[in-house]
């Protein structure tokens, strides 16, 4: 059957500009070769992250003119709670400002000091605020998640014997379950159904609660309809609610996969959760019916919840990041396979092998590739690992990575093709290529402000 364009056309552009070569090397080492302190102006094409970056549909711009800005009982409220509901299909929720506020008020409300919070791979905020609440995340997906060059159709997966094992040793010192769908740490890899449900029974078997981090659920339920058995004919919409039937409730960056800027929530099936949620949330979001958002934000985010889980656009977009992850595997080029629902990562240990992992090679292609072709990807490796608590030492991944993440709606096929050319140049001349050390380490989540300098 004919092949598909976009599922859209172009109403609006946002001019980018190219820089030179000259003035980029200037740039980056004003900015302490970390490309989170550099200006958006000076980037070419922004591929740091999917979350808040997506472009919202004509459908989403007119909610926002239709804002119910009460402090309490706002109509856009009630909007999001029927997008939950239909796509989800959980009856209670707590609006947030963002993933990780959600995630501050559900580990105040499970995670004491000490605890263990098993996760398929904890990203980085879930990982600190496990943390900020003096508890210990553990990652538990299979051991395939960690093999670059192995191709495995659910590679997000919890391994389901060492979660069984590390809750008959630990029951007593887990209060909470989590499982990311898709898997963002280990290069947004899904999760099967069938795991979704295996996780849900051990819970079950060792009564803990189980939460779903939702950020890019669309992507995930895509991939189980292309790639898990008994899917192929069911619609997203089928398949999200099925999901989520498995889990008590989600956190949610609504950044992602509800297509807006700003945003989040805590959903649940339990009513007396709400009630322990919104107590916090009224001290850290705002009043349990805006939290943290300004009701124009709501509505587009119960329009972009509906938008998301429409097949033609999931189609566009998976095969978009994937057009990507092909072109570089043409040029040869070391990537994680295979290619995640929300970006490629290329596989930097593999890419620049003489640079030792107390050197940063994923910060060090970060560099080039913004030198390079003026394009900002993000390290996803010892740097973002920050320091073991306990030894002081470097948290050392298993894979040391440079997430190239394409934002929803916002690039052509074209811009891809400059990102594979740019990547090439760079891996021809790989040899070139050194280390680099921290000049100013901050103390937590270092990978935002820290500064280096060519070793
Ligand atoms: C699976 C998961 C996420 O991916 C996530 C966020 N992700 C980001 C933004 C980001 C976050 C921290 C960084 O060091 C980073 F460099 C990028 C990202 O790009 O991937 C959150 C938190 O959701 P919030 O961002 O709405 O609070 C919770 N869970």
């Amino acid at each position: 059957e004919m092949m598909a364009a976009e599922p859209f056309r172009i109403k609006m552009v946002e001019p980018i500009k190219t820089t030179t070569k000259e003035e980029r090397q200037r740039k980056i080492k004003e900015a302490g070769y970390n490309v989170f302190n550099l200006e958006s102006k000076d980037v070419y094409i922004d591929l740091l992250t999917d979350s808040g970056t997506s472009a919202m549909s004509d459908n989403q711009w007119a909610g926002m003119m239709l804002g119910d800005e009460a402090y309490a009982g706002s109509k856009n409220f009630y909007n999001l709670k029927d997008a939950i509901k239909e796509v989800m299909g959980y009856d209670y929720f707590l609006p947030t400002h963002q993933g990780r506020a959600a995630e501050n008020v559900l580990f105040q409300l499970y995670v004491e000091e000490g605890n263990y919070v098993p996760n398929n791979m904890h990203f980085d905020t879930t990982k600190a605020h496990v943390q900020d609440k003096r508890g210990r995340p553990v990652n538990l997906v299979i051991d395939e998640a960690y093999d670059a060059k192995k191709n495995v159709p659910f590679k997000g997966n919890m391994d389901i014997d060492k979660l069984d094992n590390f809750l008959k040793e630990h029951s007593d010192n887990v209060p909470i379950v989590l499982l990311t769908v898709t898997c963002n740490s280990g290069g947004g890899q899904p999760v099967s159904m069938e795991n979704i449900k295996e996780v849900s029974e051990i819970c079950k078997k060792y009564n803990k609660p189980f939460y779903l981090d939702a950020c890019r659920f669309a992507e995930n339920a895509y991939f189980i309809k292309l790639r898990e058995p008994g899917y192929a004919d069911k619609s997203i919409p089928e398949i999200t609610r099925e999901m989520f039937s498995y889990a008590d409730g989600c956190t949610m960056s609504s950044k992602k996969d509800a297509l807006v800027n700003i945003g989040g929530f805590l959903a649940m099936e339990d009513e007396k959760l709400l009630d322990k949620a919104k107590v916090l949330g009224v001290l850290y979001e705002g009043f349990p019916t805006y939290g943290g958002m300004a009701g124009r934000d709501m509505e587009a985010m119960a329009r972009g919840l509906l938008e998301v889980v429409e097949e033609e656009y999931l189609q566009y977009r998976i095969n978009q990041v994937n057009y990507l992850g092909e072109k570089l595997k043409e040029k040869k080029v070391p990537i994680l396979e295979p290619v995640g629902g929300h970006a490629v990562y290329l596989d930097a240990g593999r890419f620049l092998p003489n640079i030792p992992k107390d050197q940063f090679p994923g910060q060090a292609l970060t560099v080039a590739l913004y030198e390079e072709g003026g394009i900002r990807g993000v390290e996803i490796g010892t740097v973002l690992s920050g320091r073991d608590p306990e030894t002081g030492d470097h948290d050392y991944p298993e894979l040391e990575l440079v997430r190239l993440t394409i934002p929803r709606r916002v690039y052509t096929y074209r811009h891809m093709d400059v990102v594979a050319e740019a990547a090439k140049i760079i891996h021809d001349k790989r040899d070139e290529i050194g280390g680099y050390k921290f000049t100013y380490e901050p103390e937590i989540l270092r990978h935002f402000t820290a500064r280096f300098a060519p070793v």
